[in-house]
Parts: C-alpha cells; sequence; structure tokens
C-alpha cells in the first residue's frame, strides 16, 4: 500500500489529478482503453473539476475512457445525492467522452433491476472474462464504509454477485453497489479521503485490528493490483 498525504484538499486533489493523468498516460501506451471507476459523494468533486480543466482536459484521451460507477443512492438522476448526477455536473459533461463508454447504475428501474442489469453490462463489457477494472477511485465515509459497504451489512461478504442492491435502513435507503472481490480484481485501487472528520476511522482502517464489518474499508485489498491512499494532513493527524 503506498500512502501519499497532502497539505489540504486542494493540494490533495491536485496531487491526485496529476497521479491519475500520469497513470492513464502510462496504462494507454499499453492498450487502447481504459476503464475509470468513479465514486460518489463530496470528496472527490474538487478532482473532478481539476480533471474537467486545463491540463487535463486537453492531455487526457477521453474518447479511450470508458467509466463505471463503485456504488449508487437509488434516488432519481436529478436528486443531488444521485452519484452519477454528481459525475455529470463536475466532470462528463465538460470533457469529450464518448456517450456510449458511460455505464451509469441506473435509479429508474428497481434496484434489484438495476443490479441485475449493472451485472451484465460488465460481463459483456469484459466478454464474459473476469472484471478487471484499470482503475477505481474510492471514497471513504466517517463510519468507514467504502462503495455502498456501510458497517455491519451482509453486502461487505458478498462474494459472488458483481453489483447487488440491499435497503440501507439507516439512509431509509436503497443502495447499489458493486461488490469487493470486483474491486479487489482492479488493476489499481485509490481511496481519496479528506477532513478531520475522516482521522479516527482512517487509523483504525490503517493501522487497527482487522474488523471488516466494523471498517468496511479494509476489505479493500487488491489481489494482484496496486493500492493507493491519497489523504490531506486532517484526516492523517492520528496516523
Ligand atoms: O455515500 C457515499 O459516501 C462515500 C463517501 O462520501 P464522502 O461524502 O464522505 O466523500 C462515497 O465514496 C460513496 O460513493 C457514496 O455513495
Amino acid at each position: 500500500m503506498e500512502l501519499h498525504i497532502e497539505k489540504d484538499t486542494k493540494a490533495l486533489s491536485a496531487s491526485l489529478a496529476e497521479w491519475i493523468n500520469n497513470y492513464i498516460q502510462q496504462v494507454l501506451a499499453k492498450q487502447d482503453r481504459f476503464t475509470f471507476v468513479l465514486s460518489g459523494g463530496s470528496t472527490p468533486k474538487a478532482l473532478y473539476a481539476l480533471l474537467a480543466e486545463s491540463p487535463y482536459k486537453e492531455s487526457i484521451p477521453w474518447e479511450k475512457l470508458h467509466f463505471f460507477w463503485g456504488d449508487e443512492r437509488a434516488v432519481p438522476f436529478e436528486d443531488a445525492r444521485n452519484n452519477a448526477k454528481m459525475c455529470y455536473d463536475e466532470l462528463l459533461d465538460k470533457v469529450p467522452v464518448k456517450a456510449e463508454n458511460i455505464h451509469i447504475m441506473r435509479t429508474d428501474i428497481t434496484p434489484a433491476e438495476s443490479a441485475a442489469e449493472y451485472e451484465k453490462i460488465l460481463k459483456t463489457y469484459f466478454e464474459g472474462s473476469e472484471t478487471t477494472f484499470d482503475f477505481v477511485l474510492l471514497g471513504m465515509g466517517d463510519d468507514g464504509h467504502t462503495l455502498s459497504l456501510f458497517p455491519g451489512t451482509e453486502v461487505i461478504h458478498e462474494e459472488n454477485a458483481l453489483a447487488t442492491s440491499f435497503f440501507l435502513q439507516a439512509q431509509d435507503m436503497y443502495r447499489i453497489t458493486l461488490t469487493a472481490p470486483v474491486v479487489n480484481n482492479a488493476a489499481c485501487v485509490a481511496f481519496l479521503a479528506a477532513g478531520a472528520g475522516k482521522a479516527e476511522v482512517l487509523k483504525q482502517v490503517l493501522k487497527g485490528e482487522k474488523n471488516v464489518d466494523l471498517y468496511p474499508s479494509q476489505i479493500i485489498q487488491p489481489v494482484k493490483g496496486e493500492l493507493h491512499w491519497f489523504v490531506d494532513e486532517a484526516a492523517a493527524a492520528s496516523l
């Protein structure tokens, strides 16, 4: 695991944007498409905004990028809480990505139908072989959740499905999420976490005893790929 600590959220977003740009160039020197899994929440907004501006707007070969989502809140697309909507607003509407390369988790059908459809999309895209994303960007909630793997939920241990849905009692909301094995199969996974509110949980996730039911972010351990944590000084304060 590689830990990258930056002074504040501005420096953190700038550092990760530069790192992602370099990584995309490196991967695309060897292959002709790049699969990028986006995360929702509030933390990646500044990163997405930077990627949508110069110099990245010009340097990233957007037409070769294929976008997927790690998880979705089952609210209408127009709802401010919708993860895909946020990514469109901050990034996808501003760069020349091909519409057919954007694969959202739909919320205009039932959560179960959406998860089943996403599973089909992944199987078709990866032509029946293993789902191996080039890059997965993850967030971490103040409670240690990542994707929609929340503390104490059974979905943390899902091993068969690629994507699944469940009702999250604490938020009175359905969630659709990729499962841990899919993310652990990626070539590269990067967590982005910022703010003092994440300091204690970050310490537990990285340095505490393993307890994935309490700290679901601990379950993310790529089998063969790289794992990076990009955090600011406030989040790293207890490490
Ligand atoms: O609910 C979610 O939260 C996490 C973390 O979000 P943040 O606001 O603390 O940055 C996010 O990664 C996930 O995609 C989202 O559904």
